[in-house]
């Protein structure tokens, strides 16, 4: 069965790559001359260099063309996929769509699956989150994910079809909870960039990951997630990679911001959205989400690193 990858960055061109070591896939480019280049140079020298295509991978910028499929991945950033839905949202209902962004939506704060339903009502959405670097699916490294879908059946069939010897996929009806899991690590991940940037140590690091997570479980359980998913690789595996790879751009904003350097606002880094979405949410249900607000404040130069590191030092005492 063909599939069809939308968004031809980083991580949609891993993930086509990878597929299509076992079946054709298309790959849908928005910029025609990008879209052509990488046909012909069977590489996605831009966002993923060195990464050569098999011959069972398509570039398109036609998305009618690439819309024929039932399947389609949707790889665009997360602040952006509502705008592409409703522009193309004739081409795309009754489509079973896997969404592969991480993070909530500044204003409405919820995930893509919500945000596909919303715009797609009659479609069948997914969501494909976990820890994964780009580079390493490219290469055919181990990995593995989770394929989160309400609907049992559609989440064997997408683990089936999506899965390969080398991307190894675990499903989950948990949606709620796979999605909040990949977007708060990014937030948690920015923090811990920014204590290692300051120079202020791996225990600061460590404690900031772990109170991360009670944050992570404290907002997911919230709004109905299971503890367990939080626990599995959609959140804990996620933030584990996050936190202390350095190949991370949500951790690589969180070390410029630490060591008071200039980032490139180019680079998708969906933590600082998400932290910003997720305070207003925060705030409006109660829920006490303090390193979320801290990156939120870090992230618009409301607070330095220090300013900030002393609001969590100087909470209450209180219980683990
Ligand atoms: N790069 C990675 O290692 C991983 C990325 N992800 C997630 O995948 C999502 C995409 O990230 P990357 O591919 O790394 O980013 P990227 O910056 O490499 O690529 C983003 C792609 O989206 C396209 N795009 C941007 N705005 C668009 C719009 N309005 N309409 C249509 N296309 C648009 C861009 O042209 C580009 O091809 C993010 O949510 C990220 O968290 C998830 C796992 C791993
Ligand atoms: O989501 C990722 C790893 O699982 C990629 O992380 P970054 O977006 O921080 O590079």
């Amino acid at each position: 069965m063909s599939i069809t990858v939308l968004g031809a960055g980083a991580f949609g061109t891993a993930l086509a790559i990878a597929i299509a070591q076992k079946q054709p896939v298309t790959l849908w480019a928005r910029d025609a001359d990008q879209a052509n280049a990488m046909q012909t140079a069977r590489e996605n020298s831009r966002r993923l260099p060195d990464a050569p295509f098999p011959d069972a991978l398509t570039v398109t910028p036609d998305l009618e063309v690439a819309c024929k499929t039932k399947v389609l991945l949707l790889a665009v950033p997360m602040q952006k996929l509502r705008g592409f839905l409703e522009r193309n949202q004739s081409l795309l209902q009754g489509k079973t769509l896997v969404a592969c962004c991480k993070g909530m939506e500044i204003g409405t704060g919820v995930g893509p699956v919500a945000v596909i339903q919303q715009c797609c009502p009659t479609a069948t959405p997914a969501l494909l989150t976990g820890p994964s670097f780009a580079a390493d699916i490219a290469r055919g490294l181990p990995t593995a994910l989770t394929l989160a879908c309400a609907l049992p059946d559609q989440a064997k069939l997408l683990q089936d079809l999506l899965s390969t010897p080398s991307l190894r996929l675990y499903r989950s009806n948990d949606v709620i909870g796979a999605e909040l899991g990949g977007a708060l690590k990014n937030v948690i991940a920015i923090a811990c960039g920014a204590v290692i940037g300051a120079g202020l140590g791996d225990s600061a690091r460590a404690a900031l990951m772990t109170r991360g997570y009670t944050e992570m479980q404290r907002l997911a359980t919230a709004r109905g997630a299971r503890p367990e998913t939080l626990s599995g690789l959609s959140g804990f595996g996620d933030l584990t990679l996050t936190c202390s790879s350095p190949l991370s751009r949500n951790y690589q904003l969180g070390l410029a911001l630490g060591r008071g350097d200039d980032f490139d606002d180019s680079i998708t880094v969906e933590g600082a959205a998400t932290a910003e979405a997720l305070s207003q949410t925060a705030q409006k249900d109660g829920l006490d989400m303090p390193i979320t607000l801290a990156v939120t404040n870090l992230v618009n130069r409301n607070l330095t690193i220090e300013e900030a590191m002393a609001h969590l030092l100087k909470r209450p005492l209180k219980e683990e």
